[in-house]
Order: structure tokens, then C-alpha cells, then sequence
């Protein structure tokens, strides 16, 4: 992949190097200057049997230049909320956010849900990439027996990751992508869930299998054995070879950045598998607390690796990105609480989102236990746009902006996912 133009930082940098600290901004912006020091110093894309790129037709956001698109002026635009007009950098006329899909696909978005609609992904790259996804589990890493095909298929993780990346330079980018995101949900279907999964025995599950994210470094005999159990089981195969294209692309920070997300997930899985143990129904912050980490984080925050440049490591770490992250990955997995109420109430037990916990809790009816969790899902969505509004006018470095634009983008193609995967996911019946 030919490296990225640098592009220069914008002009009002001083102006921020003041509230943040001359040193952090200097350094990024020398990175920015310099980014052909994020993809020079090793392969561009990952270099397990790499098969021939076919050709893809240009994408409008494939710049690596952060300018103010449509997914960039919404993040920008900030709310429109009582006390917000100082955050918003685009009047509040600033023109419609994506343009309405030419073709949409099926599938109702749930009503009252606060979300902006993406273009319908690119089927060229939807295409390829799940026949390459499919190649990868079955002759790569040997992830599924032959009657779990259709719920592959159904999940369609091809048209999840085109959606949610559309600035990914090539399809080899978008692999690294898909990859993990496989990967991530055979351990939960497998550990955690349907597949098998039970609390029973899950700290351990995961904890041997996290090390094939961050190896173990021991004595040569106990060595061999740890690397021949990466090779034990499904998840432990899928997280071992998604981890290695990984790292072949992304720069040790940011591989490290997502070992950190990861182990936050497996936290989460911990404390839902604990609840279900003792048949607990958590508080409602308690259980907003575990969706936390239990929660798509680790797929938003790779985007810069998918985009083929880099968020600097001292800026991704800055407070103000951090809460950034955080309610874009909790308004996702509210989405996720959603969409998927009707197949969580089908199955065994009871399986917690938040519906379920608000209507215990607050002794609300299903109904209005559904509605209220709409309406946190909304209040998560406009506080995300709002911090990434302030973020964006606060430290307009242009990794950074390009980075809120791409988290901005993953949340809209994750609703995309949701709303439109009709094979998983049904609404209920309350309107
Ligand atoms: C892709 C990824 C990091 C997943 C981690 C956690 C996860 C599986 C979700 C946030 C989705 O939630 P859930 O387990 O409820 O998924 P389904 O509702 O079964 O689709
Ligand atoms: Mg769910």
C-alpha cells in the first residue's frame, strides 16, 4: 500500500497546543508531518498468504486527508441540545448528514432511535470480502462444523465491516477488520454463549485464550505447550491468526491499544457470566458498568489501523478521547440491547440487556422498559457527538479528526448492521 500524502496539521494548532500541553501536539503533529514513519517502518498490510488483490473501485473517503466530509460535519455539528451551541463548529444548518441509500436494504430501524443512516456499503468489496472471511475460517483457522454455515452466512460479516469501514484503503485492510470480528464472536458464541458458552469455568476460557492476543513469555518446556494450546480450540485459533495479521499492520501501539480493549471485554464477559452464576439482576448503572466493557470498543477503536495510518498513542490515551471512545462504544452495544431483545428473550434463562434490567429494576413493563432504554441509547448517542464535537474543536490535529470521523462512522454502520440483519435480529412488537 503506497503510504499516505502528509498532510499538514491545521492551522490553529497553537492555539490548542496551549490547553494540551505544547509537548503532546508537537509530537503528533511531527507525526502527522512525518506519516510515512506510521506504515514505512513495516508491511503496509499483513503478510500471512497474502492472495492477489482484485482491483476496487476507489472509494469518495479513501483520503487520508481529515477534511470536513459529511461524516466529519456531523461529528462537528455536535447536538442540538439546551446548552450545547458553544460546542457546535457547523451551523445548525449544516446540511444533511449521509445521503439516503439509493437501494436500502430491508430491516426498520427501531423507533425513536437517535441514528444517522449510512450509503449502502460497497457490494464489490462486500463480496470480496466474504469470500475471503469464509476462505480464512474454514481453511485457516478450522472455526466452524459444517451445520453452523448458514448462521456464518447470516451474520454477514462482510456487509458489517464494509459498512463500518469505508475508508479502509484496500480490501486487505478491511480483512484485518473482519477478522477480529469473527474472531471475537466465536469466543463469545463459543465461552460466553449459544455455541456452547457457559459461565461455568469462563475465567479461565478466557484468560488462556487472551493469551493468544498477549503471549506468554516463559521458560522454553512450558513455552511449547502454551503455543501448541493456541491451537486447542476454535476461539484459540481465530484470535491467534486475526492477531497475527493484526499486529503485522498496526504499530506496536497500536496493538497494544487493543490488547487493552480486549482485556476489558473479557472483564465484562466476566461480570455478566458472575450475574448469571448467582441468577443476579445488577442495578441499572450496574449493569450500563459491565455493558461498558462488555461492548464493541475494541472494533471501533482500530479504525486508524483499517485506515492505514495512526492515531498517536499519547493522544488516543488523552481523557477527553477516552470518553469519546467510551460513549460511542456504549451507545453501539445499546444498539446491540436493541436489536437483539427478541432473540435474547428466546433463549434459555434470562439473558440480561438493558430492557430486561430497567424493567426489573424500576418495575417498569417490558414496553416502557424497551422505550427507556431507547431513550438512554439516545442521550449516549448526543453526549458522544457533543464530546466528540468539543474534542475535535479542542485538538484539531488531523489524526485525531480523522479518527472521531471514523469512530462516527463505525457507529452509524454498526446501526446499519443492526437495523438491517434480519436474518439475527427482529423488533419487538411495541408500537
Ligand atoms: C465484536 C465484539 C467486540 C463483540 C463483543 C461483545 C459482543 C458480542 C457484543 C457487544 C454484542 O452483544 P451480544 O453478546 O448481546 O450479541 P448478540 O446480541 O448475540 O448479537
Ligand atoms: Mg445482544
Amino acid at each position: 500500500m503506497p503510504a499516505p500524502e502528509p498532510t499538514p496539521p491545521a492551522s490553529s494548532l497553537p492555539a490548542a497546543a496551549s490547553r494540551f500541553g505544547a509537548h503532546v501536539l508537537a509530537d503528533a503533529a511531527a507525526r502527522v508531518h512525518d506519516m510515512t514513519a506510521v506504515t514505512g517502518g513495516r508491511p503496509a498490510v499483513p503478510s500471512p498468504p497474502a492472495p492477489a488483490e482484485p482491483p476496487v473501485p476507489p472509494l469518495p473517503e479513501a483520503s487520508p486527508a481529515p477534511v470536513p466530509d459529511a461524516g466529519l460535519v456531523r461529528v462537528l455539528a455536535g447536538p442540538s441540545g439546551l446548552g450545547t451551541e458553544g460546542l457546535r463548529l457547523t451551523p445548525r444548518s449544516a446540511p444533511p448528514t449521509a445521503p439516503e441509500p439509493s437501494d436500502p436494504a430491508e430491516g426498520r430501524p427501531v423507533p425513536g432511535l437517535y441514528f444517522h443512516p449510512v450509503p449502502e456499503p460497497d457490494p464489490v468489496r462486500v463480496e470480496e470480502v466474504s469470500r475471503r472471511i469464509k476462505s480464512w475460517a474454514l481453511d485457516e483457522v478450522s472455526l466452524y462444523p459444517d451445520d453452523w454455515e448458514e448462521d456464518f452466512d447470516g451474520f454477514s460479516v462482510g456487509r458489517y465491516m464494509v459498512a463500518c469501514h469505508p475508508d479502509a484503503p484496500t480490501v486487505d485492510h478491511l480483512m484485518i477488520a473482519t477478522r477480529l470480528m469473527v474472531a471475537e464472536n466465536a469466543v463469545d458464541d463459543c465461552y460466553c454463549e449459544d455455541h456452547g458458552g457457559s459461565p461455568i469455568g469462563l475465567g479461565e476460557r478466557l484468560l488462556l485464550a487472551h493469551t493468544a492476543l498477549d503471549p506468554l513469555y516463559t521458560t522454553r518446556e512450558y513455552q511449547s505447550q502454551w503455543a501448541r494450546s493456541l491451537h486447542a480450540d476454535a476461539p484459540r485459533r481465530a484470535y491467534r491468526s486475526a492477531m497475527e495479521y493484526f499486529v503485522q499492520a498496526g504499530s506496536p501501539a497500536q496493538a497494544d491499544r487493543y490488547r487493552h480493549d480486549m482485556a476489558r471485554l473479557h472483564m465484562g464477559y466476566l461480570a455478566e457470566a458472575a450475574w448469571a452464576q448467582e441468577d443476579k439482576v445488577p442495578e441499572v448503572w450496574e449493569y450500563l458498568a459491565m455493558r461498558q466493557f462488555n461492548n464493541f470498543r475494541p472494533c471501533p477503536t482500530i479504525t486508524d489501523t483499517v485506515g492505514g495510518y495512526e492515531l498517536p498513542a499519547d493522544l488516543h490515551a488523552q481523557e477527553a478521547m477516552q470518553k469519546v471512545i467510551a460513549l460511542a462504544g456504549n451507545a453501539t452495544t445499546i444498539v446491540n440491547d436493541l436489536y437483539s431483545y427478541t432473540k435474547e428473550l428466546r433463549t434459555p434463562g434470562l439473558h440480561l440487556n438493558l430492557p430486561v434490567v430497567i424493567a426489573e429494576r424500576e418495575n417498569l413493563s417490558e414496553q416502557d422498559g424497551y422505550l427507556k432504554s431507547v431513550e438512554v441509547h439516545n442521550e449516549l448517542m448526543h453526549a458522544f457527538e457533543t464530546e466528540a464535537a468539543s474534542l475535535a474543536a479542542a485538538c484539531p490535529v488531523p489524526s485525531v479528526l480523522r479518527f472521531l470521523r471514523g469512530v462516527a462512522t463505525w457507529v452509524d454502520g454498526n446501526h446499519y448492521w443492526h437495523r438491517t440483519n434480519t436474518y439475527r435480529y427482529s423488533l419487538p412488537d411495541f408500537w
